[in-house]
């Protein structure tokens, strides 16, 4: 059976704007949920956010992306959950079909093919791997903006995908601008700090770590003997 669900609600742009004017990995020293873990680039640098679209594939089927393709509207990312197959569902065709249509990016929980065609098309595509064996068009079943799992987070139509170099990070659209501001100042925080570090400072102690250490097994104390 197929399912397509309406296409969720996109994400204002100036909301996508400010959450790429962050980092992944600054929400990952905050936070333990929402990250998809497992896959790589096929491009750097790389950065995107988007609306996700969700495609759930049954292994070596992928009837429903080829649909879903068709359906994707500038700013959505492509998310494709492929029931644990490492077969690759995403090459040269698909990829020029979501471009064109204004994907910014794409995440895969299996593999991708027509390696140096998307690259070169510039689409970021994140997945496990690259694979010569494709899946098939069978028309067996699958199912578009459903809830998926990617790379160990659960992925619901709509979440603002937060791509960069470090990771991919799935947040609620109502929470974007609170994280950006939080990350922001932790960001901006982090210039002095570099400053006071060249001038002597120590990173445990701003940081903490300091604490967990005897101060007599230091090697300073040790010298100040
Ligand atoms: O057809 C597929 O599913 C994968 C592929 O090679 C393409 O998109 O060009
Ligand atoms: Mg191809």
């Amino acid at each position: 059976m197929f399912t397509f669900n309406r296409m969720p609600e996109q994400i204002p742009a100036a909301a996508a704007d400010a959450l790429a004017s962050v980092q992944t990995s600054t929400l990952g020293h905050l936070r333990d949920h929402g990250f998809v873990r497992g896959l790589t680039p096929n491009i750097r640098p790389v950065a995107f956010v988007g609306t996700a679209v969700t495609v759930r594939l049954p292994h070596l089927d992928s009837t429903a992306l080829h649909v879903a393709a068709d359906y994707v509207r500038p700013g959505d990312v492509l998310v494709v959950e492929q029931s644990g197959d490492d077969r690759s569902s995403f090459g040269g065709m698909v990829a020029f079909t979501a471009k064109t249509r204004g994907a910014v990016g794409v995440v895969l929980s299996g593999a991708t093919n027509d390696y140096e065609e998307v690259r070169d098309l510039g689409l970021p595509v994140y997945s496990k791997a690259v694979s010569a064996l494709t899946t098939r068009i069978l028309g067996i079943e699958g199912a578009v903006n459903v809830s998926v799992t990617v790379g160990g987070a659960v992925i619901e139509p709509g979440d603002a995908v937060f791509a960069d170099g470090d990771g991919i990070a799935v947040i609620k659209p109502h929470e974007i601008e609170g994280i950006v501001e939080i990350l922001r100042k932790k960001e901006q925080a982090e210039p002095a700090l570099k400053e006071q570090v060249a001038a002597g400072a120590k990173l445990s102690e701003w940081s903490g770590a300091s604490k967990h250490f005897d101060a007599s097994q230091l090697p300073q104390a040790v010298a100040a003997v």
